[in-house]
This record gives structure tokens, C-alpha cells and sequence, in this order.
């Protein structure tokens, strides 16, 4: 099988084009995002044909589960869209689980370089994020982690994320907190978990410990969801450069109630790899 190996600030995918998923897709994503007996990825990512979009996304996280949205698979699936001419627009719309997508692709040459992408409304009612928290209000609750209490407000983007506020994310045991808050029987579906330190109103700097991959170096519903969370709990403004560990992103939850996100997509090789035996 032919694949292309991609990443949106580091945060690495292991890109395959089809007409339909293989049987067992949860399967391959186990075996070819292996960083030691297969390719290495946090993600497996399947572009197919959709008939009410452009494209179709499927992804698949390093241990097999899939995800309902992925906003740095997204922008790489825009450009690998166009510079393979499946489609010829700079505008386009990939369909998601979450649902339809619409991107914008910065082109140079023949090249995309950046992608903008309407991720369309946060959903902060706890039965749809999930999160067993009661109805109505902000969605914030306290899980327990690594020994004590933190405060966190859910919120999905199509994936569920519980986002906490530190004093210092790079003293923040990722790892440790964040591993165990995925599998916190407060969030039926595992969560996405944000350490967000605020440098000021427009500056955040964020890790992310992901479902189903462990910390990645950039995660862009992550980036998304600590915007929201920002301006739900009065500490960040509404247009924001969130710093990661792979990079930057520019996120804006503009005034229409959407949250737009812009950043850039890498092709990295290109390679064959048989089914695993
Ligand atoms: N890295 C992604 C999110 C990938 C899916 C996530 N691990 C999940 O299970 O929801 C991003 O850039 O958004």
C-alpha cells in the first residue's frame, strides 16, 4: 500500500488514499504508527470519497481508536488534496465524522503552505461533549490526577477535550496528569487533555496529552478547545497565537461563534508497506 508521510507542527500522520476504509483500519493504525516495528505516527489517516463533500477524512489514533475530528490531519489532508489534484479549488470541504470541514489553502506556486480551517462551533452541553457534569452553565468540573484535585472546563470540537489552566506548563507532569484524566470515568469516550499556561490575552502556551497517542507535539482541536475554555473563563481574549511544542497556531473564536484555526501542513516522504504479517 502506498502511503505519504505528513505532519501539522510535528504532530505526524501516516497519510493513505483509497475508495473505501480496510477491514480492519484500527488494526493497521496499531502496527504502522509503531515508532519502532512500523512507519511512526500519532495517527493514521485515510482520504476517500465523499458524496457531500470533497474529500473524506477518516483517522485513526496510534492505539487503533478512531477519532471523531482531528484539526492538524485536516489541514495536511487539504494539501495533499490539491497538489494531487483531487481537487482544483483553494477552497474546499472535507467531511469529517464530526462533519463537513470548510478550508482554505494558502498556495505558493504549487505548493500549500498554510491552511485555514472553519472548525466550526464549540459544543459545551456536557451530555454532548461527553462529560458527566450537570446541564447548563459553563462546563468546568475537578477530576482527581497524580494525587490531587484539578479544575477543568470540557469542551468538544467535535472531540472531547478537558482543558486546565497551569502557572507553568513545562513543569507540568504531562504525562502523569493527563494519562490518567483520559481514562477518568467522567468522560464516557476517554478526553483530550490541555495544560494551558496564559502569557497575556493573545498568547497562550499549551501541551497535550491525546487520546489514544499519548503527549504530541501540537494538537489543533487541543489548540481550538483552549481558546474556548480561555474566553468561557476570563483569561484569554478571542484571537489567540497558541504556542506548542511543535509550533504555532493561530486560532480566532470569531464573533459568528465559529473557531477558525490557521496553520501550516508538511509532506515529509513518500513510501510503500506491505500489510503487517
Ligand atoms: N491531534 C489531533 C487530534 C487527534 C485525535 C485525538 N487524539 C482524539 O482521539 O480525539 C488534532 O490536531 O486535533
Amino acid at each position: 500500500m502506498k502511503f505519504v508521510k505528513m505532519h501539522g507542527l510535528g504532530n505526524d500522520f501516516v497519510v493513505v488514499e483509497g475508495h473505501a476504509l480496510p477491514v480492519d483500519p484500527g488494526a493497521l493504525a496499531r502496527n504502522w504508527c509503531d515508532r519502532h516495528f512500523g512507519i511512526g505516527a500519532d495517527g493514521l489517516v485515510f482520504v476517500l470519497p465523499s458524496d457531500r463533500a470533497d474529500v473524506q477524512m477518516r483517522i485513526f489514533n496510534a492505539d487503533g481508536s478512531e477519532a471523531e475530528q482531528c484539526g492538524n490531519a485536516v489541514r495536511c489532508v487539504g494539501k495533499y488534496a490539491f497538489e494531487r489534484g483531487l481537487v482544483r479549488r483553494r477552497d474546499l470541504v472535507v467531511e469529517t465524522l464530526a462533519g463537513l470541514q470548510r478550508i482554505v489553502l494558502g498556495v505558493n506556486g504549487s505548493r500549500v503552505e498554510e491552511v485555514t480551517v472553519d472548525m466550526g462551533e464549540p459544543i459545551l452541553e456536557p451530555g454532548r461533549i461527553p462529560v458527566a457534569l450537570a446541564e447548563g452553565g459553563t462546563p468546568s468540573g475537578r477530576v482527581e490526577a497524580a494525587g490531587r484535585e484539578w479544575a477543568f472546563t470540557a469542551v468538544s470540537m467535535g472531540n472531547p477535550h478537558a482543558v486546565i489552566f497551569v502557572d507553568d506548563v513545562e513543569g507540568t507532569d504531562v504525562r502523569g496528569v493527563g494519562s490518567e484524566v483520559e481514562t477518568n470515568p467522567l468522560f464516557p469516550n476517554r478526553v483530550n487533555v490541555e495544560f494551558v499556561e496564559t502569557l497575556g490575552p493573545g498568547e497562550i502556551r499549551l501541551r497535550v496529552w491525546e487520546r489514544g497517542c499519548g503527549e504530541t507535539l501540537a494538537c489543533g482541536t487541543g489548540a481550538c478547545a483552549a481558546v474556548v475554555a480561555g474566553v468561557l473563563e476570563g483569561r484569554s481574549g478571542r484571537k489567540v497565537q497558541v504556542h506548542l511544542p511543535g509550533g504555532t497556531l493561530k486560532i480566532e473564536w470569531a464573533e459568528d461563534g465559529r473557531v477558525y484555526m490557521t496553520g501550516p501542513a508538511v509532506e515529509v516522504f513518500r513510501g510503500e508497506i506491505g500489510q503487517p504479517d
